[in-house]
Parts: structure tokens; C-alpha cells; sequence
């Protein structure tokens, strides 16, 4: 029997840990097709808050790549939005027409911020805090405004507020209630989190309602129902969430405030399910990840047909991400006649503890200051543990003395209990993978039980349990940094074995070697391939399929799962000729952009994939590896040939370079530029390699980067001739490809090793003609990509036809 069509709309973080745990039931069942309407891959949402806060950045909180996506050989149409659902025709229907049949569908469309109805709601400088996109404006704007007001004191608003107070505003934070976060702290615990949050610079405006959003195209301030008014240059609302649902309401699904589902996670039609934030069980939404990836464990299990127990609605823990402020709290909060409760509050250490007791059992916690035994409470809330025989001081400490999170709390702590909230992971189950997988690392942990891999607040508990689990040998682990977490081994290692085994394959080092997971990962495969090239020079044949998506086809994937092609053109430089080629091109194939790009080349956008080596071929340019961890670009200015202010050739040095440097492997992107004089037309300074033309000679900067991690290069040295400075690059370049990690930046190497170490080793002339000997046998290897698929029907047969998924447009 073939696989049957699973199609999800919503391509965020409960539907796609759905379908993980699908493709560890059945990976074989399912042809999965995912539709998000976002232009990204599958990232942390909760991390935003980190992001905004300066902690983390956009990249790093990316959980499934586009490689992971390809791996499982999932069909992913980014920035696409799914309009309606074909019930009866068993068929979704995308905003750009695309019409896809399924057997089962999974609605996992998350939730939206929710923005108050009031008038000026709409004016520029008004924005939720949802998405990337949100995140972006707020970081923007800060750049040149001064005065944000959050709306909503809750746990979005606090954190939102933190983030902007770190990117340098003044905030103010308008909240409708009494107390802040008031589902989750009673008024003591709210009353210590207000004053430490005033104490790091927020403003609180309470029991405010807001009535309007003053000014005219652009948000200038806030008018509240009282009358009073304040200044605000961004309006950040955090005020709750509203389910997407209308795609599913539209299609005569039953949808109450979210889409009904049952204990399977089935809605009111046939095949099709509902996961996440858009769906409603119990009369409950859920808005924090824990409940939402049970829902996902259990809706895996039964599309799968595996026998698994009901969701039957879960209780929650939470905690606010904002350094200096520890809080915990779950199950209710407020006393009633029926309930008894501890409370503890210690004003000098800034600490309070409530336990609320109902029919001799945890109910309700509230930490703050001190949560150490957040897990513990919880266990006994989560168990409707009876605490009859307990004294109060017992419930409220476990049996050791220590003060934070240690080594001694962890081994009193009991095997069912949770470590990792958001994913539901008991400390039982860390301890049996640290031992029966050999794991090592934190990573490690993650990967195999998915603990810590959401919010990120247990990693030093796991750490924790690391240490007691595998007493001295985790401080030598913990000392080097494993490739990825499919082996133990760090990339010195890898490196020094390949040379010394004399391994010459992906797949050899990874069986010599012994590699947990046999096929490896899309962290080690690409970088494993670098190095055997990196080691073995010309003697080694290229694994295209270990290589990053873009790089194995030699076009760069476009949100919409078309392509990038830019030709090559050297220094920036073209011809009337090419020019023509290039726009018969874009005709002919109507090409949806013609743009150009930063580094002063044309790129032509929208491209489909079989129609990639025609492209090519009517072209007849090489490719300008716009995609490739290798050499992009050679930006100059005109220089001496046509300024008045130039003092060197600057075009003729950076087409030499380009020439000489194009398709080399190295760790990561390198950007160069070349500049005639110190006006620095060409942006030298924020290349890997700048050249400035002085009179006389040339300077060469290095390690400048121009992308999110701004650095101005540093002078590395001044040459009379660029032949020398030819030399210089290339001994520099080949250095960097043999002691750099794969996906390390000249920037930060260079930060990490120091340039003054580069500069001792290269200052010696033998170094620097064998490290040029060893980079031009390795350049002697590459052929010309675009032409080679050209010449090759496998190629062509293997990476260009035509995708076969049922789309009817
Ligand atoms: C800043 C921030 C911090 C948070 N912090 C925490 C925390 O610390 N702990 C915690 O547990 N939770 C936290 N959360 C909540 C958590 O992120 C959400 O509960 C979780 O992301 C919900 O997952 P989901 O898959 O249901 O929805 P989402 O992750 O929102 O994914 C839904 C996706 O579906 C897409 N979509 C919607 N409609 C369509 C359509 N018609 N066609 C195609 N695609 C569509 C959306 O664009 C979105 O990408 C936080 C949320 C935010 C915003
Ligand atoms: N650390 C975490 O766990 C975390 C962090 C961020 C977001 N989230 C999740 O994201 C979602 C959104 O968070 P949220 O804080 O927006 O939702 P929320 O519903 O938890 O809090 C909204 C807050 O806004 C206040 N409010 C409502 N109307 C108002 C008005 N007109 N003026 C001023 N204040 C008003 C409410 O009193 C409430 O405290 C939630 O599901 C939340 O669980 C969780
Ligand atoms: S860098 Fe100097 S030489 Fe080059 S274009 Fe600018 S001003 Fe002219
Ligand atoms: S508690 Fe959030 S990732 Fe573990």
C-alpha cells in the first residue's frame, strides 16, 4: 500500500512536534506536506522573548532546518497560507491557488496576538508580539525611538518589556488589574515581581484602561478611559491571544472559541484533526507548549494507529523569562473556604512560597525567589499526592539542605519527577538515556528525550543530573564540544582521526568512528564533508548529499520553494553581452524578480527547480555560488581606471582575486572587497578580506563582517604590490580552512584564536608558501558546477525534475 497524503496547516512549534513523533512511529506511513504561512522554518516561538531581550538571535531558535525538512522528505511550502478547506474533496486550497489532496489533516494554526478594538489600533508603531516579523519591528524601531508602552502586564507583556528596556527604551507597562500576572501570582508574589521589575527600570501604569492610540499615521502616545494620557513613540500589545480559526469555521468545522476537538484531537469532521493553540478540548485552549505537545503525542499515536491513552487536559506550570526575576507557579492560586495553605515569606531574602492545600492535596504553588523545589510540588500537584501525614515544613522543603539548584538536590530528587516541564520529561527518564546512550551533554540529553529543547529553563537541572549521573567523566566531557549529537567525539578529534585513519568517506568516519546515529545529521554530515575535503585536497570526490540544501543545488531555496540563480560577475563587473543574456533569460522564463544584489551582481529570483539547468545552459555564466559556504563575492569600486581620488587598480585586483579564490571550500561564506583609496567605496572594512589602495601599496583588513554581527575588520598588514597581497589571502585563507570549525566565521576565529597568533604564524615565509601550495592543489580539484550538472543527465535526473506531489493549479 502507498503512503498516505498528510497534510498540515501551520507550520509552528505544537504541529511539527506532531509530526516528529509521527516519523518515530511510522516514518514510512505519511507523505507529509506542511503549509505555514510564515516565511521560516520551524522555530522556537518562546525563544522570542530571548531574542528581543539580546540573549539569543533569530538563527539560533531555527528547531528544524530546511535540511531536516528535506531529510524527511517532507514537502514544506513556506510563506504560503492555507484560504480554505475542500471538506467533501478531501483538498486545502492556498492563497497562491495551490490545491493539495489529503487523507488526513492536521489544523495546528497556532493562535494570533490579540489587538484591542480601539480606535488608532492601526497606526504605524502599533504591534503584537507573535512572530520573527514582530520581533524585527520592535528591534527596529528602537534604533530610532525612545518611548515604548506595553499593554498587558501578563507573561508576555513583562518579558516584552524586559526586551525593549534592553534595547535601550524607556517603557511603560499599562495594566488593566490591581496586580500584574494575576492568573498566576497572588497579590504578595505580585507586589515583590512589580517592585524588582521597577527596580530594573520598567514604569507601571495600574488599573488602566487604555481608550485610544493617539496620532496621526504614526503612534505618538496613549489616552486611557480616565482621561490621562502619556507619550509613546511603539505600542507593544500583549493582552492575550485569539485562536485561528476562521479557516476551519469556514469549512463547517465546529468551532466554539477554538476548534473542538475530542480526546484523539479529532474534530467534528472526519480526518480532520486539530492540534495546538487553535484547537479547544474540554472547553480549554491552552496557550504555553507543555499541553499543546501532549495533545501532539497523543493525535501522533492515533494517526499512526498505535494504541494510546486518551488526552484528557493537563494542568500547568509556568515561569517568567526575565533574568533577576525566578518565579513558578501551577494549579490555582487563590484561597477559598475550602482550601488551606502554607505560606512562607521571607521579606529580608526577597523570598515567598504558597502551597495551597485542598482535601489533603497540592493544589496550587507559587513560588517566588526561590523555586528550587518547583519540580518536587509540582510532581505531588500532578499526582494528587495526600499530604496528610506531612508537616508543613516537609511539603514546603525537600530533605536537603543545599540552597539552588546542586548535585545534592538532584539525587533527592525522586525518579518521576519532572525535570523538563514543557516537554514532560522525568528525571527517570534523563538518567536511564545518560546511561544507556552514553550521553554526555546537555545537547545530547536534548536531542534524545527532547528535555530542554522549549524554553530552555531546566538546562542547568539537566546539567545537574548530568554531573551526579556520570561523576567524574562529565567534567572531562563537559570540556570539549561534541560535532553534533550523534557522537561524542569534538571536531579536533574528528580532524586528528581522519589524518591519522587515514578515512577518506562520510560514511567511514562516521562507522569507524562510531557514530550514535548511523545516517548522521544535517549538523555533522555537511561539516564532516568539509573537513575530509579541507584534509585530502584533490585526492577527495565531493559527497553532494552530505552538503546543505543549497549548496547540493547550487541555487539558493526562496521561501516559496523556488530558486535563486546569480551568475558570476567578476569584481561586478559585466558586459553589454551579458547584460542581454540575462535579460532574455528573465523573459523568456518570465522571471517574477531581476534584482540587484549586495554584492554587485544580478540575480534573477522565482526560478523553478526543473527549469534550473536550462537557466543555466541559455546563460552560459558560471554560477556565482551566491549559496556556498566558499567565496561570494569581490566587491570594488571603479578606482583608479575612472576616479579622480583613486590611487590603484582596484577592479583588476579584485577580478584577479575572485579568479583565483572562486569555488574553494571553506568554513563559511568570505566576502571580499577592494577599494582604490580610503574613501573605501567597495566597504572593505566589513569584509572577511578588505583592501584598501594607499599610495603606494595596499592595506589588508581582515575578519570584518557586515551581517548581524557587525565587526570593522582589523589591519593585518601594508604591501607594496598585489601580487603580495595575493599571497597574504591565500596563506590567511588556508589557514582559516585548516583550523577553523565548519560554520565559523573569519570574525569570530579570529576573535577566538586572536590575530596576533594568526599574524606570528604567517609572518614566517616557508609557513606561507606551503599553506599557498596546499590551497592551489585543493583549487586544482573544483569544475565549474553549473556546467558540470549540464553535462551530466544523472545530475540533472537526481536534483532537477520535477516534484510529483498531487498539485492541481
Ligand atoms: C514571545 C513568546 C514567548 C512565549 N514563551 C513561552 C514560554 O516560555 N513557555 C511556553 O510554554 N510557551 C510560551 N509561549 C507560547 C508558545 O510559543 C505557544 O504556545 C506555541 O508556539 C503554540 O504552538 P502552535 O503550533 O499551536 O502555534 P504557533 O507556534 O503559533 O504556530 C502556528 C503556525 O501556523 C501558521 N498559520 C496560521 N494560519 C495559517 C494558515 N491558514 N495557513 C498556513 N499557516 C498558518 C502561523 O503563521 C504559525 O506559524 C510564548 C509565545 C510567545 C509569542
Ligand atoms: N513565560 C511564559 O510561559 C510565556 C511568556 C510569554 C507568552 N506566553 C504565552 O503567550 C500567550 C500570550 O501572553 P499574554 O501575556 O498576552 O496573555 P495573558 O492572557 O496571559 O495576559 C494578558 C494580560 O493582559 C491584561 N490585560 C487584558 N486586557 C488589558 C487591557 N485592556 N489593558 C491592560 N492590560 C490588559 C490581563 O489582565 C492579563 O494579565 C499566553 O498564552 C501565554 O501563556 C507565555
Ligand atoms: S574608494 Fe576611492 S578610488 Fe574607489 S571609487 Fe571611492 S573615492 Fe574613488
Ligand atoms: S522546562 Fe522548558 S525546555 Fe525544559
Amino acid at each position: 500500500m502507498g503512503r498516505k497524503q498528510l497534510v498540515m496547516i501551520g507550520n509552528g512549534m505544537a504541529g511539527v512536534r506532531t509530526i516528529e513523533e509521527i516519523l518515530k512511529l511510522a516514518p514510512d506511513a505519511f507523505q507529509i506536506t506542511i503549509f505555514g504561512d510564515e516565511p521560516h522554518p520551524n522555530y522556537n516561538r518562546i525563544k522570542l522573548s530571548n531574542v528581543l531581550q539580546g540573549d539569543t538571535t533569530v538563527n539560533d531558535i531555527i528547531m528544524n532546518t530546511w535540511e531536516w525538512y528535506q531529510e524527511n522528505n517532507i514537502e514544506l511550502f513556506t510563506g504560503e497560507a492555507i484560504v480554505r478547506i475542500d471538506t467533501e474533496a478531501k483538498q486545502v486550497i492556498s492563497n497562491q491557488g495551490r490545491v493539495v489532496s489529503y487523507d488526513d489533516l492536521i489544523i495546528a494554526t497556532g493562535s494570533s496576538s490579540f489587538i484591542l478594538p480601539i480606535p488608532g489600533a492601526d497606526k504605524v508603531g502599533v504591534t503584537g508580539f507573535r512572530d520573527i516579523h514582530d520581533c524585527e519591528t520592535m528591534i527596529k524601531v528602537a534604533r530610532d525611538y525612545k518611548k515604548a508602552a506595553v499593554i498587558g502586564g501578563g507573561l508576555l507583556g513583562l518579558e516584552a518589556a524586559r526586551g525593549l528596556l534592553n534595547l535601550g527604551m524607556e517603557v511603560d507597562v499599562i495594566h488593566l488589574m490591581p496586580h500584574l500576572m494575576e492568573r498566576q501570582l497572588d497579590p504578595t508574589a505580585s507586589i515583590m515581581l512589580k517592585e524588582e521589575l521597577e527596580a530594573q527600570g520598567m514604569n507601571f501604569l495600574m488599573e488602566k484602561q487604555t481608550a485610544e492610540i493617539q496620532g496621526d499615521e504614526r503612534v505618538t502616545g496613549l489616552r486611557f478611559v480616565d482621561g490621562s494620557e502619556i507619550e509613546a513613540d511603539l505600542v507593544v500589545m500583549a493582552v492575550g491571544i485569539k485562536p485561528n480559526v476562521q479557516i476551519a469555521k469556514d469549512s463547517g468545522i465546529y468551532v466554539n472559541r477554538g476548534i473542538v476537538v475530542d480526546d484523539f484531537m479529532q474534530t467534528s469532521v472526519a480526518h480532520v484533526h486539530a492540534v495546538g493553540e487553535c484547537a479547544e478540548h474540554r472547553e480549554v485552549i491552552y496557550g504555553l507548549v507543555a499541553p499543546l505537545y501532549e495533545q501532539g503525542k497523543v493525535l501522533a499515536a492515533n494517526l499512526c494507529g498505535v494504541e494510546t491513552k486518551p488526552y484528557e487536559g493537563s494542568i500547568v506550570g509556568t515561569g517568567l523569562k526575565v533574568s533577576g526575576v525566578d518565579l513558578f507557579s501551577a494549579g490555582e492560586i487563590d484561597d477559598d473556604p475550602k482550601t488551606k495553605s502554607i505560606k512562607v515569606h521571607n521579606e529580608f531574602d526577597g523570598v515567598y512560597k504558597k502551597i495551597v492545600i485542598r482535601d489533603n492535596r497540592v493544589s496550587g504553588i507559587v513560588l517566588y525567589g526561590d523555586t528550587k523545589d518547583s519540580s518536587r510540588l509540582f510532581r505531588m500537584l500532578l499526582k494528587k499526592e495526600d499530604v496528610s501525614g506531612m508537616t508543613s515544613v516537609s511539603i514546603l522543603e525537600s530533605g536537603c539542605c543545599g540552597v539552588g539548584s546542586d548535585s545534592n538536590d538532584v539525587a533527592t530528587m525522586a525518579a518521576d519527577e519532572i525535570v523538563c516541564g514543557c516537554n514532560g520529561v522525568t528525571k527517570g527518564t534523563v538518567v536511564e538515556a545518560i546511561q544507556a546512550k552514553g550521553l554526555t551533554t546537555v545537547d545530547e540529553v536534548g536531542s534524545c528525550t527532547n528535555a530542554g529543547r522549549s524554553c530552555g529553563r531546566c538546562k542547568s537541572l539537566i546539567s545537574d543530573i548530568l554531573a551526579h549521573t556520570l561523576g567524574e567523566k562529565y567534567d572531562v566531557a563537559a570540556k570539549k564540544t561534541a560535532l553534533c549529537g550523534c557522537t561524542t567525539i569534538s571536531r579536533d578529534e574528528v580532524v586528528a582521526e581522519i589524518k591519522e585513519k587515514g578515512l577518506s568517506t562520510v560514511k567511514e568516519v562516521m562507522n569507524v568512528l562510531g557514530w550514535k546515529q548511523e545516517e548522521g545529521c544535517s549538523k555533522c554530515r555537511p561539516a564532516l564533508n568539509y573537513y575530509l575535503g579541507m584534509i585530502l585536497q584533490d585526492q577527495y570526490t565531493d559527497d553532494r548529499d552530505s552538503r546543505l540544501v543549497n549548496e547540493k543545488m547550487h541555487a539558493n531555496i526562496q521561501k516559496n520553494g523556488t530558486y535563486s540563480v546569480i551568475p558570476r560577475m567578476y569584481g561586478g563587473v559585466t558586459t553589454a553581452k551579458d547584460l542581454m543574456k540575462i535579460a532574455e533569460v528573465a523573459e523568456k522564463y518570465d522571471v517574477p524578480l531581476v534584482k540587484l544584489t549586495g554584492g554587485q551582481r544580478i540575480g534573477l529570483y522565482g526560478i523553478n527547480k526543473d527549469d534550473l539547468p536550462a537557466v543555466w545552459e541559455e546563460l552560459g555564466m558560471p554560477s556565482g555560488y551566491a549559496y556556498g559556504k566558499t567565496l561570494r563575492t569581490v566587491k570594488t569600486c571603479v578606482g583608479a581606471k575612472f576616479c579622480r581620488f583613486g590611487t590603484q587598480d582596484s577592479m583588476g585586483l579584485g577580478i584577479d582575486l575572485e579568479k583565483k579564490f572562486e569555488r574553494l571550500d571553506t568554513p563559511h561564506k568570505v566576502k571580499m572587497g577592494v577599494s582604490a583609496c580610503p574613501r573605501n567605496c567597495a566597504e572593505s572594512g566589513i569584509k572577511d578580506f578588505g583592501i584598501v589602495g594607499i599610495d603606494g601599496g595596499w592595506e589588508l583588513y581582515v575578519a570584518g563582517n557586515g551581517g548581524t554581527d557587525l565587526r570593522a575588520g582589523d589591519l593585518f598588514a601594508t604591501v607594496k604590490t598585489k601580487e603580495e597581497v595575493i599571497e597574504l589571502i591565500g596563506a590567511f585563507l588556508q589557514y582559516y580552512r585548516e583550523h577553523a570549525n565548519y560554520l565559523e566565521r573569519t570574525s569570530t576565529w579570529v576573535e577566538r584564536v586572536g590575530l596576533d597568533h594568526v599574524r606570528e604564524v604567517l609572518a614566517n615565509e616557508e609557513t606561507r608558501k606551503a599553506l599557498n601550495e596546499r590551497l592551489d592543489k585543493t583549487l586544482k580539484k573544483y569544475q565549474e558546477p553549473w556546467a558540470e550538472v549540464l553535462e551530466n543527465q544523472d545530475l540533472q535526473q537526481k536534483y532537477y525534475q520535477k516534484h510529483e506531489i498531487p498539485v492541481l493549479v
